[in-house]
């Protein structure tokens, strides 16, 4: 079967108005804050119990009306953003909490985000999760394939985990484009905590035909 990579269902981030984009944003910020403050909260049973009949009762408040799709940003998006010359800045899973949330800086050869991994995000004790490690570098690496304005897909990933990457500490993530040839092209990217790099990943993107052949 060949993949399309053409959305069937869902709305795109330009129907939606101003308002509610803001209102969205919000939304999934304090959602967020729930998802952590649930994960480590210390309260007695029945302050727990009192508190899931509350989330229970919101969950039922916001699914009287639903979409099919989170609402989803624009695949040119990261383009757009580097060719506008608003500092290439593209944020990323500002409309889904399971996402990691990123604010992307692209200088068109690079990009470069910051993230404080928290209690939610570990794998070993203190330690961020491998997979959520792979999931941010998947992201570092397809922003930018994005930011080419091609419409490029990952095909491979390989992953170095050098060091555990700690959390409640800074982390600076960053990625370039290091080959292109036709279709193909290859990124690198990696996590540094203090200055010390602590996982490193190398892609293949292949732009996605458009003839559907
Ligand atoms: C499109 C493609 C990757 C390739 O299919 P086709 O077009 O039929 O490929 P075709 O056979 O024409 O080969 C062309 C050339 O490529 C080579 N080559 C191909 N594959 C591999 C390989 N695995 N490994 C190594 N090489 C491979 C192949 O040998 C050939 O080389 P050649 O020219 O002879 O030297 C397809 O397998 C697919 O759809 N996979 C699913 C992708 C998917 O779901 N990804 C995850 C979601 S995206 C995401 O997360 C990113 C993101 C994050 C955040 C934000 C934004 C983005």
């Amino acid at each position: 079967m060949t993949e399309r990579f053409e959305p069937a269902h869902g709305t795109v981030l330009a129907e939606v108005t101003p308002e509610r984009r803001r209102a969205s944003i919000d939304l999934i910020t304090a959602i967020r804050e729930v998802m952590l403050a649930a994960a480590v909260t210390d309260l007695d049973v029945d302050e727990m119990r009192a508190a899931e009949r509350a989330l229970t009762e919101v969950a039922r408040t916001l699914g009287k009306r639903t979409r099919t799709r989170v609402v989803r940003a624009p695949f040119g998006g990261p383009a757009a953003a580097l060719a506008a010359g608003r500092g290439g800045s593209w944020p990323l899973f500002a409309h889904n909490p399971l996402g990691i949330p990123l604010e992307i800086h692209l200088d068109g050869d690079g990009a470069m985000a910051r993230l404080t991994p928290n209690a939610l995000h570990e794998g070993p004790p203190d330690l961020l999760h491998g997979g959520f490690g792979a999931g941010l570098m998947d992201c570092m690496l397809g922003v930018l394939m994005q930011a080419r304005g091609k419409r490029s897909v990952t095909a491979s990933l390989e992953l170095r985990f050098l060091h555990g990457t700690p959390l409640d500490r800074p982390l600076e993530l960053r990625s370039r484009i290091v080959e292109v040839s036709g279709r193909k092209a290859v990124a690198e990217g990696w996590i540094e905590c203090e200055g010390r790099r602590t996982l490193e990943a190398r892609g293949l993107f292949i732009e996605v035909r458009r003839d559907g052949a």
